[in-house]
């Protein structure tokens, strides 16, 4: 495959051809192989391949791949981010497949898409992807000097930064209104019973499900059987309770099943775990849970207005949250909340796609 990129790269020069010892690249004793042949000095692809470069970061664990360079156009009417994400979806959907499923990423991978926004009122626009399709929202904390106004297709949220001497501590986000929406209801689950949950929003629909009524212990190594309870409840759900958002069909979907369980570390709250889309599995505690979450607890009397609570995932990494402000939502009462996080940048990568290669758009094992 090498040898055919070069040839395709380079017209009939052999691979490496343009490598010149004596040059400042030279190879020391030691470096790699691949440095010499697979260096920008040796190789370039083929004018026509695709090139999308990315920046990878984690959140909580959680990867984040965010294209930086190389997205095509995002058609005529780019008024508003749903407009765009609906652009992206007709129109580059294998943009989306081929930069997170295998063999560039993996069954849980998500990203997002950065615009400059028309809004005057918002510094840009955003919106997710992951390997299943799109999120209305992802609740990233993002690195910061001054609070931004975020456009999301969930709506808009700010976010900010905790700096101490120059060097970021924790960020946070004041996500769109979160609520209650269906408490205290059940489900008949195949192979389950029935089963106790609550619907509740924190910019996306969430199952919130007790993991002790199923017996299950939301550790790493009951993955498998967290994520079949998990596709199994939602399907159920799905089928029985569907979910209304006031500010349209956008938002009307159940994305996912959050788990919640005692933590492991005493120090913290509890633990959730949230399996969404068709059984992607988040490795944080989950912005968007995290607020639906406090949204419950709220309304049931175990939060207080201002109390910061910290919640675990399913790998120990944690996320703040806190109810910040009262409001309402068509005939919802709901909460602001704020959520507080830690993220990370992992890496910088360009991906090449290959119109030849019969995986471009990738390929996913679940
Ligand atoms: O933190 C969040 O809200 C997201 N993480 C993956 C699933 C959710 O979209």
């Amino acid at each position: 495959m090498a040898a055919r990129a070069q040839k395709a790269g380079n017209g009939s020069d052999p691979p490496g051809a343009s490598y010149d010892p004596s040059s400042p690249t030279k190879l020391m004793e030691g470096q790699s192989f691949g440095a010499k042949f697979l260096s920008p000095w040796s190789w370039l692809p083929p004018p026509h391949w695709q090139k999308i470069t990315t920046i990878d970061t984690h959140t909580g664990g959680e990867p984040l791949r965010i294209i930086v360079e190389g997205l095509p156009d995002l058609g005529p009417n780019t008024s508003t981010v749903l407009a765009k994400r609906r652009y992206f979806m007709d129109n580059y959907d294998h943009i989306r497949t081929g930069l997170l499923l295998e063999p560039r990423g993996h069954a849980d991978m998500y990203g997002a898409v950065i615009t400059l926004s028309s809004d005057p009122a918002a510094d840009f626009d955003v919106f997710f992807l992951n390997t299943d399709g799109y999120s209305p929202i992802l609740a990233r904390a993002v690195n910061l000097t001054r609070t931004l106004n975020i456009n999301t297709p969930a709506g808009r949220i700010q976010s900010w930064a905790d700096v101490v001497e120059g060097e970021i501590r924790e960020t946070f986000f004041r996500n769109v209104p979160s609520f209650i929406y269906r408490p205290s209801e059940q489900v008949q689950v195949p192979g389950l019973g029935m089963v106790d949950f609550d619907i509740a929003f924190g910019g996306a629909f969430y199952a919130i499900v007790d993991a002790e009524s199923l017996k299950v212990d939301l550790a790493v190594k009951n993955y498998t059987e967290i994520v079949d309870l998990g596709r199994k409840i939602k399907a159920a759900v799905v089928n029985t309770f569907p979910v209304e958002h006031p500010s349209g069909p956008e938002l009307s979907t159940l994305f996912g099943v959050i788990f919640t369980g005692p933590p492991n570390d005493r120090a913290n709250h509890s633990r959730n775990v949230n399996v969404f889309e068709e059984g992607m599995v988040d490795r944080s505690s989950t912005g968007t849970g995290v607020s639906a979450r406090a949204a419950l607890l709220y309304a049931r009397g175990q939060l207080s207005m201002n109390e910061t609570i910290r919640i675990e995932s399913i790998i120990g990494s944690t996320m703040t949250v806190k109810v910040a402000e009262l409001c309402s939502v068509g005939p919802h009462r709901a909460i602001v909340p704020e959520v507080g996080g830690q993220a990370w940048i992992v890496s910088q990568s360009t991906s090449f796609f290959d119109p030849t290669d019969p995986l471009i758009g990738g390929f996913m094992i679940r």
